[in-house]
């Protein structure tokens, strides 16, 4: 398809005021930044109004990226450790790639002295820090957004030197200093007025013609956006923005052409989906499918925008759709498809269809086994724990519990300050009963909306596996039915992945439907 045929297929995407939100993420600035410009935004730009939105440049993996250098920069200042060194790399890596990008010599001037200035302005903060030797969420937030402002700086010379009117918008100070979240932390009342205020920029904008590009850091939160929010928050920043001008899409821009079946590079049979809801997105997301933060889609799908997962590299492809399948879409007056129980039966009660939507595998994960010592009585041994992983900072993914033994399955990195927290809330555990801890684990997750109306998916996936000799540890239905999840033996994930997806995901398999509350709603026809 021809650029123009692109941009003629975008056009449908303005009903109203025409607004596309664009994010990209940090691995697709380090290496796709002129792709991003001339087919992307150019493009886009001709039929729509496009706000940019971007995370720090990660040149090769997010590990390595700029963010993961300034945190680690951040954790060697307050350890009195050689910070500079890390920092320089950081700068080096910014002005190099203007030099290499960017023509025009007044804007490469301006770009290199801002970067020195944001760089310079961190060495200050993580000088501060050395000397105090600590560091607080606020002083953190301040380094971490270095990240985002040194790249937006950078896409915003990229597009005015090929020929965009593009408009640097940094969103460090966007969130009032006086804002007290203790009380209530990121409730409604937080969203909405930070999306208005978002809003407001855009319509604040003295050229309407001009292209936006956002800091996808938003402020400094009270408590630190960090702890607050977590990694990834450029797609939330992104989201409220949408939410903010009312768009007509979300984008989010990575490097696949959407969410699949499983992840693309490991299950080389895994499918595009058109469409996933935003339950089933923010499942795959959480347990490692890295698709979008989760508390993006609850402030989108409110306002009714939908959110679409494209690549970069294929920016023709009509990616994945985020929205929920029985919610009207903005100036529709019904749900497109009426909920399921009451459509009308069809004649056969079986149809070849699947019953999971997704396969998702999640890393670094270890277990630990607590066995009461019967000192407290069970509501308190609970309690006791949760506080403790609360103290450490330690987030559960999966629990099981019986009278006496609590097991828990955690993400767990093995660097220096989580060895040392899992380390202590070890220790404090063992107040309460013998803790074992079993390492070098994975979870395997199978998500999709539509296996509470299907009987015999959790044992279809525990026999695959116990066919491909993988021992389960722990297992879990998540509530929602919409997820079911084991921990397996890491040396195991892949091969769970593959088979799981073989057998409940490729065509050729799909699970009959057998469902008997769709029986017993059966219409007389
Ligand atoms: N179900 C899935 N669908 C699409 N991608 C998936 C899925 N599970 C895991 N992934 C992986 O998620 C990663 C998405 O990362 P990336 O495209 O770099 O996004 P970003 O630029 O936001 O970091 C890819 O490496 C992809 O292989
Ligand atoms: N740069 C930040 C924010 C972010 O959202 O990044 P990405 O869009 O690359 O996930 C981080 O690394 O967490």
């Amino acid at each position: 398809m021809s650029s123009i045929s692109l941009a003629s297929s975008v056009s449908s995407l303005s009903p109203n005021n025409g607004w596309i939100i664009q994010k990209f993420g940090g691995t697709s600035v380090g290496k796709f930044c002129e792709k991003i410009c001339d087919d992307i935004v150019k493009i886009y730009s001709k039929t729509n109004r496009v706000a940019v939105v971007c995370s720090a440049r990660s040149s090769k993996t997010k590990s390595e990226g700029t963010t993961s250098r300034l945190l680690r920069a951040a954790d060697l200042a307050s350890l009195d450790g050689d910070y500079q060194s890390i920092l320089e790399i950081v700068r080096e890596d910014h002005l190099q790639n203007a030099k290499d990008l960017i023509k025009d010599s007044t804007l490469l001037e301006g770009l290199i002295k801002d970067t020195n200035f944001e760089c310079d302005q961190v060495l200050k903060l993580l000088h501060a820090s050395q000397i105090i030797g600590e560091i607080s969420p606020r002083t953190l937030d301040s380094i971490m957004s270095a990240g985002e402002k040194l790249s937006c700086l950078f896409m915003t010379a990229l597009f005015n030197d090929h020929g965009l009117n593009a408009t640097y918008i940094d969103l460090s100070t966007i969130i009032a200093p006086g804002l007290d979240l203790s009380r209530s932390g990121f409730d409604e009342k937080f969203y909405n007025n930070l999306a208005k205020s978002l809003g407001d920029k855009i319509r604040d904008l003295k050229s309407q013609d001009t292209i936006p590009v956002f800091t996808g850091y938003f402020g400094i939160v009270p408590g630190g956006l960090l702890n607050g929010v977590g990694r990834g928050y450029t797609d939330l920043c992104a989201a409220l923005i949408a939410v903010g001008i009312s768009a007509d899409e979300l984008q989010v821009w990575k490097e696949v052409d959407g969410i699949f079946t499983a992840d693309p590079r490991k299950v080389p049979n895994a499918r595009l989906l058109s469409s996933v809801t935003p339950e089933e997105a923010a499942e795959l997301t959480y347990y490692g499918s890295e698709v979008i933060h989760p508390f993006t889609m609850e402030q989108v799908i409110k306002a009714k925008i939908p959110i679409r997962i494209k690549n970069v590299e294929n920016p023709k492809g009509d990616g994945t759709i985020i929205y929920p399948d029985d919610v009207s879409r903005k100036g529709e007056s019904t749900p497109p498809h009426p909920p399921q129980s009451f459509q009308k039966i069809p004649s056969s009660i079986f149809q070849k269809k699947k019953a999971a939507t997704a396969i998702t595998t999640k890393h670094d994960i270890i277990v630990l086994n607590v066995h009461s010592n019967k000192k407290v009585l069970s509501h308190g041994f609970l309690a006791l724990i949760f506080q403790t992983l609360d103290k450490y900072k330690l987030v559960v993914d999966l629990i099981s519990t019986s009278e006496v033994y609590v097991s828990m399955a955690l993400q767990h990195t093995d660097d220096e300050s989580s060895s040392r927290l899992l380390r202590e809330a070890v220790q404090e555990l063992k107040k309460l009963g013998s803790v074992d801890v079993t390492k070098n684990m994975a979870i395997v997750s199978l998500v999709g909306k539509q296996m509470k109306q299907f009987i015999g998916v959790a044992s279809t996936m525990f026999s695959t596996l116990a066919e491909n000799n993988v021992n389960i540890e722990m297992i879990s239905q998540g509530a929602n039915e919409i997820n079911i999840s084991a921990v397996i033996d890491e040396k195991d994930a892949r091969k769970a992945l593959q088979s799981i997806h073989t057998k409940l995901l490729e065509q050729s398999n799909a699970i009959p439907i057998l469902n008997q509350k769709i029986e017993s709603l059966k219409l007389d026809i």
